[in-house]
């Protein structure tokens, strides 16, 4: 386990591009899997989430050619099903969250999709319902054996059909979009996921030749065909870590530019850090943030306290709570920070508080924040990153805190965000990292 050794307090200046999206490229390349013929992929980023699932790829047996630092292309032509069946697969199939996302290819092309349980952030509950529920809709047999705790789904063919589905479950709807596009007949899925990482594996999926109509509402409509071919794909920025940028901008007193931001994508992400205070400007695709002493939140109209809360797209996304809710400690105002999707979400309040941020946690899903508004900053301290969001959260407080901080467990933080002490410190950040 790594650690961060932060000296913080410093304002930062100059320019940051963001990465590949984490959450799109877990689809995509599990897309891969849909065809023998080549698909080239550009923008992949460079964690730690994303390098497991390509490892898992090539040991399934799926050609992988790195032609330049984040250009891949993929050939799964010569798959080896008998690979489901390792220890090998049982335990890289459940390092990850985004694993899940093989079995709607499998179980469409070859019949069949095995996978462990599932690993991603211990942030609360965390269902496959959706995904088994769809599965078997399309006519898939469900087995998990609770004492291997495997998922098994088997079907000799699946049929296209109306689902309306368990809940809007973003990997679930992939994965179901996924299993769909090869099924006889067609396939329509209502209170499908929509964000802009499920209407990008759509477009994939539609250069592959698969026919999906209903792109970016919850409501798809996929006609099978009888097979898909190679194609090119570009992964969008990371809306999260333009998000989390965007917090450590203000936080930290610094100017920043984040470069090629796919603004349009952004749905009310820009909107609700105005709300919260946060000043910026479009400058073509580029977010410019100014340097900025204070920043205010708003109210709600009638006057009542502002409430951040998540919501299935266009909702709020909930990976970027905990970066409003570190932006919120030094704020003027108060703010509800309401996290509805996941229970275990909030915990790391309690390193806040221990930062001198004044927080209550009401309960596990709800923390009322009483901004500080930058008259006494944090205090650095140590801290462990519970989860990836956390933990970037954590690094922003420590870089806004004036004096020596140090977070362990940074792999939660690789997970997700590429070379993330580089990237800081060459816009004047003193991070460390130190392999343990
Ligand atoms: C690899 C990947 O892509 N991970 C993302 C994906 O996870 P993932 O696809 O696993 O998350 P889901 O969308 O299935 O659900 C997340 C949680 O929200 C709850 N839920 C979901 C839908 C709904 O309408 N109501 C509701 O309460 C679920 O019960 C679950 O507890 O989507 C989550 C929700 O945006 C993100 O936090 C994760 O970063
Ligand atoms: C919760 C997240 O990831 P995962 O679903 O991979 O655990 C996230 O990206 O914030």
């Amino acid at each position: 386990m790594s650690t961060f050794e932060i000296i913080g307090g410093k304002s930062l200046k100059g320019e940051l591009t963001p990465q590949g999206a984490k959450n799109e490229a877990l689809q995509i390349l599990c897309a891969t899997l849909l065809t023998e013929e080549k698909v080239t992929i550009h923008n992949i980023p460079n964690i730690l989430d994303v390098n497991k699932l390509i490892e898992l790829l090539s040991e399934l047996g799926v050609s992988v050619c790195q032609e330049s630092k984040n250009t891949y292309s993929f050939e799964a032509k010569n798959i080896n099903l008998d690979y489901l069946n390792s220890p090998e697969f049982a335990s890289k199939g459940s390092s990850l969250r985004g694993s899940i996302m093989i079995i709607g290819p499998l179980l469409a092309r070859f019949g069949k999709g095995y996978i462990p349980r599932p690993g991603g952030d211990k942030i609360g509950r965390r269902r496959l319902d959706t995904h088994f529920l769809g599965f078997q809709k399309l006519g898939a047999k469900f087995n998990f054996n609770p004492g291997e705790n495997f998922y098994r789904v088997e079907a000799s063919e699946l049929k296209g059909c109306y689902m309306l589905l368990d809940e809007a479950s973003v990997t679930g709807t992939a994965n179901i979009i996924m299993a769909a596009v090869m099924a006889k007949g067609t396939t329509t899925l209502y209170n499908a996921a929509c964000e802009p990482y499920i209407q990008q594996l759509c477009r994939m999926l539609i250069s592959m030749g698969a026919k999906i109509s209903g792109i970016g509402s919850n409501l798809l409509s996929i006609e099978g065909v009888k097979s898909l071919s190679g194609c090119e794909h570009r992964v969008l920025p990371d809306m999260i870590e333009i998000g989390s940028f965007i917090g450590l901008a203000v936080m930290t007193k610094s100017e920043i530019t984040i470069k090629d931001v796919a603004y349009h994508e952004l749905g009310m992400i820009p909107d609700a850090f105005k709300r919260m205070g946060v000043k910026m400007e479009l400058r073509g695709d580029d977010i410019y943030i100014p340097k900025q002493e204070n920043y205010q939140i708003e109210t709600f109209i009638d006057g009542s306290i502002l409430t951040v809360a998540d919501a299935p797209w266009p909702g709020l996304t909930p990976d970027l709570l905990s970066v409003f809710l570190v932006l919120a400690t030094q704020a003027k105002g108060s703010v509800l920070i309401h996290q509805k999707m996941f229970e275990s979400r909030l915990f790391f309040t309690d390193k806040l508080i221990d930062m001198g941020a004044q927080i209550i946690l009401c309960d596990p899903h709800r923390a009322t924040v009483i901004g500080l508004n930058q008259e006494q900053g944090l205090r650095p301290t140590t801290m462990v990153s519970p989860d990836i969001r956390a933990g970037v959260a954590l690094l922003i407080a420590a870089l806004s805190a004036d004096g020596k901080s140090i977070i362990h467990n940074i792999d939660q933080i690789d997970r997700g965000y590429e070379n993330i002490d580089l990237r800081l410190n060459a816009i004047g950040a003193n991070i460390k990292r130190i392999s343990n």
